[in-house]
């Protein structure tokens, strides 16, 4: 494909996201109908994709206009392209801009430079206060790729060097043993045999630290309340723990025991929702996805307030259900993937104002300064029997 023809698809795919349908699932769509893409012309309409959405707000001024069209030609004057160079109604091509769209488009405003909307830039603005603007300019970029060495198929080191006999460099991190920042061949890592043969999880590093700071070892019982695809039961699998997984939603565990397989953990599906109690409970909740919006950035421009207070309802009521299953003596691990107070510190208050039995016992924000994704972990011990 031509840089023309590539801009053109990424046109076609943005103006779907932007009618509502899922960055990720529109662009699977477009790679199956578009045989004739290579894996270079893929990775590349992706990135134009994917960096738009980023910094819709700012492409949006520079290319006059908060449409599909608009927001390549500014994410192209974004790069330094003169749009007219690739915009010439050749074949495959966009068509060649009208004197209005060339004359269209100015320098954002410091508030479209942030690339957020406005109300949850207030937000964040009182909740990161001096962290602030540094912490939306982190969400214009694309995230590292973490990987996590599965301590239950061998070493970081020989997790590197497999990875490595297959061109996939990586750094291991002195705050995380087993965590690995890929430096190199990150397209690679999903056909690799390190990959394949369970070396390796894709795990970003903030929730591989939070579940690192989890006391577990083998027999500890662990309960994780809201397992979805297992990230964090294969976590703590690989450490030796019992663990059980649920989900409200069934459906999404469905990759779970080929994953367990795959890292040689045993992870327990639970069939209905779980009784009795254990050491420890880890609900990884549902939430704004705020901290991963470099991954999801679609999801950014989708949130609204009213999605926030449903979710943190939402949050709230799974406390409360989780906390009925923590043995006395044992922890309740609360996770989310979101920078904002209303779903972190403040669902934390909130929920030891109203369990007596459960006391903090250290919390923690992570955030994209340091390299990682936006992250909340709590740890509450319940101090007696319910
Ligand atoms: C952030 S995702 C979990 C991600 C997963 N822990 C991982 O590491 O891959 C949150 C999950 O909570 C589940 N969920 C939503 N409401 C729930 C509830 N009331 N009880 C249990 N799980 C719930 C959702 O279906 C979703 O899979």
């Amino acid at each position: 494909m031509t840089p023309a023809a590539r801009a053109a698809a990424a046109i076609d795919i943005l103006a779907d996201i932007l009618a509502g349908e899922a960055a990720e699932a529109r662009l699977i769509r477009w790679a199956r109908a578009s045989r004739f893409a290579g894996s270079g012309d893929r990775a590349a309409v992706r990135d134009l994709v994917f960096d738009t959405l980023r910094r819709r707000r700012s492409r949006a001024a520079l290319g006059g206009g908060d449409n599909a069209r608009a927001l390549v030609i500014g994410a192209l004057r974004d790069d330094g392209i003169d749009p007219d160079t690739l915009f010439t109604s050749d074949r495959h091509a966009p068509a060649a801009l009208s004197p209005a769209e060339r004359e269209a488009g100015r320098a954002p405003s410091p508030a479209e430079a942030a690339d957020l909307p406005d109300w949850i830039a207030a937000r964040l603005a009182a909740d990161l206060a001096g962290d602030f603007p540094a912490i939306a300019q982190a969400l214009r970029d694309r995230a590292p790729v973490w990987l996590r060495a599965n301590l239950a198929r061998g070493t970081a080191a020989e997790a590197r060097q497999a990875l490595a006999a297959e061109a996939i460099l990586t750094e291991p991190d002195p705050r995380c043993p087993g965590a690995l920042r890929v430096t190199q061949g990150a397209r690679r890592i999903h056909g690799s045999a390190a990959w394949l043969g369970g070396l390796v999880e894709l795990q970003d590093l903030s929730p591989q630290m939070a579940c690192a700071a989890l006391d577990v070892g083998p027999g500890t019982t662990v309960l994780d309340y809201c397992a979805g695809g297992g990230g964090k039961a294969l976590a703590l699998a690989a450490r030796g723990a019992r663990v059980t997984a649920w989900d409200a939603a069934p459906a999404r565990m469905r990759d779970l025991p080929a994953r367990a397989q795959r890292a040689g953990v045993r992870v327990t599906l639970a069939p209905a929702r779980p009784t009795g109690r254990f050491d420890l409970v880890v609900t990884d909740v549902p939430c704004s996805g705020s901290g991963t919006w470099r991954r999801t950035p679609d999801a950014k421009w989708r949130l609204g307030e009213d999605d926030l207070a449903r979710l943190a309802a939402l949050q709230a009521a799974i406390l409360d259900e989780a906390a009925a299953r923590v043995r006395p003596g044992g922890t309740l691990a609360y996770m989310t993937c979101s920078l904002l107070r209303a779903e972190n510190e403040d669902q934390i208050a909130a929920f030891l104002a109203r369990q007596g039995r459960f006391a903090l016992d250290g919390m923690r924000r992570m955030t994209p300064l340091a390299e990682s994704d936006g992250f909340f972990a709590a740890k509450l011990v319940a101090l007696n029997d319910a």
